[in-house]
């Protein structure tokens, strides 16, 4: 299994993809590898996806995840697909199970301190805080931070480069997720130059903002 506190934690930062045609698959890759990430989560949520993420999965230098599992049967087909971990909004012990039982790291979304207990009672301490900004950005994730020092978060949904050093300065934030730096309307229309250029300047970001705190 592969070390995930490592693996997104170094760079700080989730690419959230919705890809409606595989044939941008390699050129996505490529874009976020220049932009300096070497990682992308696949959202199941297109007829496309699996097949993105089998060619993205292709790419020894990018280690494919899957996003918006909702169930065990999407549990298989994602790590037959290659991903190498799998994200989801909400918390689903039938998720996890599965998760457990292919031996692929599973990140459950949580929003409320039941389900981070409930997170930790599975035995998992990486959880993806969803919808982050909805629910009260930053703050929140200090506040679940109090009772649960062992747990490390990505916040993910409605987080901006503007609001990206906000999370990033807390001491718990592992990494941030989010979809702005490869947005639908820029793979739509093939803009890798643009996802490239975001990506970078998101990447900065992190660097800079966990410089400041020195983390
Ligand atoms: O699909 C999942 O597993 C999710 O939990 C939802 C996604 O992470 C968000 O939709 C990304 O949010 P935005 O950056 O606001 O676009």
């Amino acid at each position: 299994m592969i070390d995930l506190a490592a693996e997104l934690g170094g760079p700080g930062l989730v690419p959230v993809v919705v890809i409606d045609s595989a044939a941008r698959a390699a050129p996505l890759a490529d874009a976020l590898r220049s932009g300096g990430l070497l990682t992308v989560e696949v959202t199941l949520r297109t007829g496309a996806a699996l097949e993105a993420l089998r060619v993205i999965a292709e790419d020894p230098t990018i280690l494919a995840g899957a996003g918006t599992v909702l169930r065990a049967d999407q549990v298989k087909a994602a790590v037959a697909a290659g991903a190498r971990y799998l994200v989801s909004p909400g918390f689903s012990p039938t998720v996890v199970k599965e998760c457990e039982a292919q031996g692929v790291p599973c990140i459950p979304g949580v929003a409320t301190a039941t389900e981070v207990q409930t997170a930790l009672e599975h035995g998992i301490e990486i959880v993806k805080l969803f919808p982050a900004a909805a629910i009260g950005g930053p703050g929140v994730v200090r506040a679940l931070s109090a009772p649960f020092p062992q747990v490390r978060f990505v916040p993910t949904g409605g987080i901006t480069a503007a609001s990206l050093p906000d999370y990033v300065e807390v001491p718990s934030v592992l990494a941030v997720g989010g979809s702005w730096m490869v947005a639908p309307d820029l793979l739509a229309a093939g803009d890798f130059e643009r996802i490239t250029q975001l990506t970078s300047e998101a990447v900065a970001t992190v660097r800079r903002t966990r410089e400041a705190h020195e983390r």
